[in-house]
């Protein structure tokens, strides 16, 4: 268990963190999500005591990160997979961790094991591609064998094959009991992974919720109906109190209905559908509506994010800090979940 309780970090003018106070929790992964600036990197950063905070403190387990007599067997972390030493071999560079921290050389074998470098742990990591670096930065966060791991952008650049590996490793560890904690800017990546969500926004808390709650709370539900009768559907749509709207392939999407509803209409009228299913929002889509009050959001994209036209700011592509979305300020839709 990790707890942050009104952490704070300033540089100069500059407030990154600004008083967080959350938990992570064991036996689940939990998303850290937040745009370029967020304060994502100092927050944890200030987990591992890399940076000292402001104000507030950081638990591990109940205790500060200096009272961990072998603080590599309570917390490991991904955060810079290019901290290694590059003259040395992944064996070398993980050995002198082990050795540092107590742990015997065995757990080096281990390690190398579980992220599939044993073929290349001789080599000379400043030869590893990006792939086997992030492979080799995860060997050396489990090799105090700890219950807490962190991992920053763990997928950055890598394979789909890699990224996948990283999916499954992450949600193992979790499955055996572990506090897992991960930052990443793929919201589709973070979506498969993980099971609750802390959000920041300008150092600020802006959610804390599982996965499921945080999409129905920031996102609308709808179901989407295509038939060869368009007219004589939508006039059937209309009649009802539904506003179907048109979209590419002819299908219409209606917010507020169920599948059972729609199909059930139908079959009364006897028009014949193609097509009826519940449509489930993205986090993508989520996180959209969450940032959906601010001018200069709508400026970028569309006025609506939840329907499919052009998309708004990616992220890492934020607007320039003064005018930037007024993370927050979103409220969330309230639309039923299907
Ligand atoms: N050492 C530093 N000195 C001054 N400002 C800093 C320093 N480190 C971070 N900042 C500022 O603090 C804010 C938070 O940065 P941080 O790197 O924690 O954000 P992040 O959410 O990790 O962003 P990214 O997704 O780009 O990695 C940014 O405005 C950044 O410019």
């Amino acid at each position: 268990m990790i707890e942050l309780e009104g952490l704070s970090k300033r540089f100069g003018a500059k407030v990154a963190v600004d008083r967080l106070s959350f938990q992570v929790r064991p036996g689940v992964v939990t998303g850290f999500l937040g745009p370029n600036g967020a304060g994502k990197s100092t927050t944890m950063r200030m987990m591992l005591d890399l940076d000292n905070p402001t104000s507030g403190s950081v638990r591990i387990d109940g205790r500060h990160y200096r009272e961990l007599a072998e603080p590599l067997k309570y917390i490991g972390a991904l955060l810079d997979a290019k901290a290694m030493h590059g003259g040395r071999s992944a064996y070398n560079n993980l050995l002198c961790l082990a050795q540092a921290n107590r742990i015997p050389a065995s757990r080096v074998s281990e390690v190398l094991d579980i992220v599939g470098l044993t073929a290349v742990a001789r080599k000379k990591s400043k030869g590893f591609s990006l792939g086997m670096g992030q492979r080799l930065g995860i060997a050396s966060a489990l090799l105090g064998d700890p219950e807490i791991l962190m991992f920053d952008e763990p997928v950055n650049g890598l394979d789909p094959e890699g990224i996948h590996w990283i999916r499954n490793l992450m949600k193992q560890l979790a499955a055996e009991g572990r506090t897992i904690f991960v930052s990443s800017h793929l919201m589709s990546e973070m979506a498969l992974t993980a099971d609750h969500l802390i959000v920041i926004g300008q150092g600020r808390l802006l959610a804390d919720t599982t996965m499921a709650a945080f999409i129905q709370e920031n996102s609308r539900s709808y179901a989407r109906v295509r038939s060869p009768q368009p007219e004589r559907l939508r006039d059937l749509l209309h009649t009802a109190g539904f506003t179907p709207v048109e979209v590419a392939g002819g299908a219409l999407e209606v917010d507020g209905a169920s599948t059972e509803r729609l199909g059930e209409l139908a079959a009364e009228h006897g028009v014949v559908l193609h097509e009826l299913s519940a449509q489930r929002a993205s986090l993508e889509e989520a996180f959209m509506q969450m940032t959906a009050g601010s001018v200069e959001y709508h400026a970028h994209g569309t006025s609506d994010p939840g329907r499919s036209a052009p998309p708004g700011p990616r992220w890492g592509e934020g607007p320039p800090a003064d005018t930037g979305p007024r993370w927050g300020a979103g409220g969330g839709s309230g639309t039923e979940g299907i």
